[in-house]
């Protein structure tokens, strides 16, 4: 191989190695983001109605085992993230550091912590039976039966996606089309599915959900985003613009604050998160 070629294969290896890194360690982030909601970081800052030091930070918190060395690298991952701002000219902070949140916590954080409370609650200790409706390659199914080994998990999605599924015991892969019928079970998850279908293929959805879980006691988890519209390539889903444009936690935001219309006889579909 030629010395240039052989200098390209490293770099690309190099870059891989160093993107599986990345993809490895990035759940640092959600239990960044995760402890700053549950210590209520942001309101706290927000709180001062100026930038403030880890100390102040921390004696806001009121713990007593809290370990400042922690914090700090919490509130540097969390500054990297671009969700406080670190500034380094502020006089009399400690570590020469002062923290601003870059968001207004009512709106995000308190969303987030609101988030956080509305886990599926009951949790699924009385469940016999899960469909994940659109489970992809199963595995949101595979971490629910991981968890709890009693669930008889089905994980249900377009027969070429469930095709080169992996297997699992204890899940199920079922090939088919949501909008003609789900198969039945006593809770139905949908992650990241409702956002990109019309509002009236949402309702053909939700009404096939309805007819697969028990009249009373069934249940629909959904996970979703929201945003504005536009028509998709297809012609027959949509997506949301936003999806590509805003961060995460506003686009939580706005799929809270929007209410989409839930049909009639729907009164047994809990929307959740
Ligand atoms: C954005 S992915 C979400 C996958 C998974 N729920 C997750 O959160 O990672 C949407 C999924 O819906 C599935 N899907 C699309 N149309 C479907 C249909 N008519 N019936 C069942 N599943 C469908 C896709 O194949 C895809 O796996």
């Amino acid at each position: 191989m030629a010395r240039e070629d052989q200098t390209a294969a490293n770099e690309a290896m190099l870059e891989g190695q160093g993107n599986i890194w990345f993809c490895l360690f990035r759940f640092v982030e959600t239990m960044a983001l995760k402890c700053a909601v549950e210590l209520r970081v942001a309101d706290i800052i927000d709180s001062h109605g100026c930038p403030i030091t880890l100390s102040q930070i921390a004696s806001d918190i009121g713990s007593p085992s809290l370990d400042l060395n922690s914090l700090a690298r919490i509130m540097n991952v969390l500054a990297r993230m671009k969700l406080f701002d670190v500034n380094s000219q502020s006089t009399g902070c400690d570590k020469g550091l002062a923290f601003r949140a870059h968001v207004r916590p009512s709106l995000t954080f308190s969303t987030l912590n609101h988030l956080s409370q509305s886990d599926y609650k009951d949790g699924f200790d009385s469940v016999e039976s899960v469909v994940d409706v659109g489970g992809g390659s199963g595995s949101t199914m595979i971490e629910i039966v991981k968890a709890h080994p009693h669930i008889k998990g089905t994980n249900f999605d377009l027969p070429h996606v469930v095709a080169t599924a992996p297997a699992y015991p204890g899940v199920t892969h079922v090939g088919g089309d949501m909008l003609e019928s789900i198969p039945h079970a006593d809770v139905i998850p949908m992650q990241r599915i409702m956002h990109n279908w019309s509002d009236e293929d949402c309702i053909k959805i939700l009404k096939n959900c309805r007819k697969a879980i028990p009249e009373k006691t069934g249940k629909v988890v959904i996970l979703d985003v929201g945003g504005r519209r536009g028509q998709s390539s297809n012609g027959r889903g949509y997506w949301r613009e936003e999806v590509f444009r805003a961060t995460k936690l506003s686009k939580f935001q706005r799929w809270s604050q929007s209410s989409r219309p839930i049909p009639s006889d729907q009164e047994h579909v809990q929307l959740s998160s």
